[in-house]
């Protein structure tokens, strides 16, 4: 390996040698004359990898070699299969039945750094400490390219049974997923990744409802065994959140009564002053309105909590309908490129996106797919949270005027939402902190939850020059240990909820985090694109994909 001392190769393997650790061994495709297993293989497809079996590191030593006419250092690892009493289906016929386990190379003591090393090359002996001044020197009598070093038999045959432990609990990737009582297709072992079964390659899960082979050979496209997640485990998994809820509340809360909160939220830092009010709107009652403050004074942005009830969830078109809609058709949510697009260490988001609309330009590239194609349960969300904005919005703007607090979003003009973006998480999935504060968005974000029960959190951010903004609220200063402030807020956010984030300094003082707390959530959220932003093609674009199909009347919502 080329990795240098502080990399992560380098690392796990020195870790896994000083440890005793057992490493499991895959030869991937850069190894294609390696021998296959011929069980379970399909004869018209080469595997690209092949699974060999757990080891021990055993020497770990840099070598000199050429490239071109470069002399170049690399690290080099000797593995020894842990199992020594079992033949390795990769063993040649004529290799014996039983490992020889009295085969010792020589060692010699190095005259310079007193090191002692193996003799590891039929040329003869080597320092191989590579922190000597005499590694890897060849002596006269040894002259040969150092490219053309071969290794001794006894190095290469040398076995030690030495205790090591195999891990008992190792999972292999699923082939696909039964869909029985116990599985429903989001489990987190469903996410993971599955090998194909026609070429047995293993590829990562990157599509919601199906799996496609990333064995360029082989592409095999097969319909991932999703299940309807019964009732009952989205019950089960309800009652659960709200006594961790309600047990995390009553401890942080403790003998700070707060009228205006929602009983399952949690303000982490009660110094901190965020104030609140509560209101009605439509069917929802006990709607919660917390306004985050600035730095210096004044109110950065308010968030709403609309919370929802068994009237609302119930109701034709209601969440209930709209979950069981998700869950049921393919609105083609994927996971996509968050890191290194395109290269071979590539790393996807942990949840699924498909973007409606006008497109969304944020860290990770998403398809987005214009109003007028969307499924109903895009458009039925889109026309939720259009009025959930403008009610939240005008009963911020209230309160903030006559508490006479400053406050942008007081007279930031708000434009029509002409952007939904849908994310899918399956169990264990969540979105870190981040903040919606793209210089193309408008002052306003809101989201309706569907599915497993979410925890919402807000920060205030630090660094970039924020650093200690925000120690007149009793938050701490700058540490070079800590780097983030701690949660100021932490809010339910559940089946049919919907919240609000409304004005600009929300987003540039603010950051949130959404953690689903089940098997599976459908998250709708909704933006405004502002076109003045947008260069004259992206508008036009922005114009066709987020106007809506010519009538909607069946979707226009009013709190029903
Ligand atoms: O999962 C959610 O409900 C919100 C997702 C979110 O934070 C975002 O889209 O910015």
């Amino acid at each position: 390996m080329t990795d240098a001392q502080d990399g992560y190769i380098y690392k796990a393997i020195a870790n896994a040698l000083e440890g005793n650790n057992p490493v499991g061994l895959v030869l991937g495709e850069d190894y294609p004359d390696h021998p296959v297993p011929k069980e379970g293989s399909n004869e018209n497809h080469r595997r690209p990898y092949a699974v060999l079996d757990f080891f021990r590191v055993t020497d770990l030593w840099k070598e000199n070699i050429m490239t071109g006419n470069n002399l170049v250092k690399v690290w080099r690892v000797r593995f020894e299969k842990i199992n020594l009493d079992e033949r390795s289906w990769w063993a040649p016929i004529s290799a014996s039945e039983n490992a020889q386990t009295n085969v010792q190379p020589p060692t010699r003591q190095c005259g310079i750094c007193s090191q002692v090393s193996k003799e590891i090359f039929t040329a003869g002996w080597m320092c191989l400490n590579h922190t000597c001044t005499n590694h890897f020197t060849m002596t006269r009598d040894m002259a040969v390219a150092v490219n053309d070093l071969t290794y001794t038999k006894e190095f290469l045959d040398q076995r030690t049974r030495v205790q090591c432990e195999i891990p008992e609990e190792w999972t292999r990737l699923q082939t696909h997923l039964s869909a029985d009582d116990e599985n429903h297709g989001t489990e987190k072992a469903a996410h993971g990744g599955f090998h194909c079964v026609f070429c047995g390659c293993c590829s990562r899960r990157i599509y919601w409802n199906k799996l496609i082979c990333e064995n360029p050979k082989c592409k095999v496209e097969e319909p991932a065994d999703m299940k309807v997640l019964p009732e009952r485990i989205l019950a089960a998994e309800l009652a659960g959140f709200n006594e961790r809820m309600l047990k995390k509340n009553s401890t942080v809360n403790a003998g700070m009564p707060q009228p205006h909160w929602d009983p399952l939220a949690c303000a982490l830092n009660w110094s901190f002053p965020i104030s609140s009010h509560t209101f009605t709107a439509g069917n929802y009652a006990g709607v919660r309105q917390y306004f985050l403050p600035k730095p210096g004074g004044g109110i950065a942005g308010s968030f709403t909590l609309i919370p929802s009830n068994d009237v609302v969830n119930r109701a034709e078109n209601g969440p209930d309908a709209l979950f069981r809609q998700l869950e049921s058709k393919d609105i083609k949510l994927k996971r996509n490129p968050a890191a290194v697009r395109g290269n071979k260490m590539e790393g996807l988001t942990r949840h699924y996106q498909r973007n409606f609309g006008a497109n969304y330009k944020f860290g990770v590239q998403v398809d987005s797919e214009g109003f007028a194609e969307a499924p109903p349960p895009v458009l039925f969300s889109v026309h939720r949270l259009d009025w959930v904005k403008s009610v939240s919005i005008s009963q911020a703007r209230g309160w903030a005027l006559s508490n006479r607090q400053t406050y942008d979003g007081i007279s930031e003009p708000v434009g029509d939402f002409n952007e939904l973006l849908a994310l899918g998480f399956m169990e264990d999935d969540s979105i870190n902190f981040h903040d919606d504060g793209e210089s193309e968005l408008g002052p306003a974000v809101a989201a309706l939850s569907l599915g497993s029960p979410s925890v919402m959190s807000f920060r205030p951010k630090y660094g970039k020059g924020r650093d200690g903004q925000f120690a007149a609220y009793g938050l701490p200063a700058s540490t070079a240990a800590k780097k983030k402030y701690p949660s100021v807020l932490e809010v339910p956010f559940r089946h049919g909820d919907m919240m609000v984030m409304h004005g600009k300094e929300i987003q540039q003082f603010y950051e949130h985090a959404v953690v689903p707390q089940g098997m599976r959530r459908f998250s709708m959220t909704c933006r405004t694109i502002e076109l003045s932003t947008l260069s004259e093609d992206e508008r036009a674009d922005a114009l066709v994909k987020g106007a809506m199909p010519a009538d909607c009347s069946m979707y226009v919502y009013r709190g029903e």
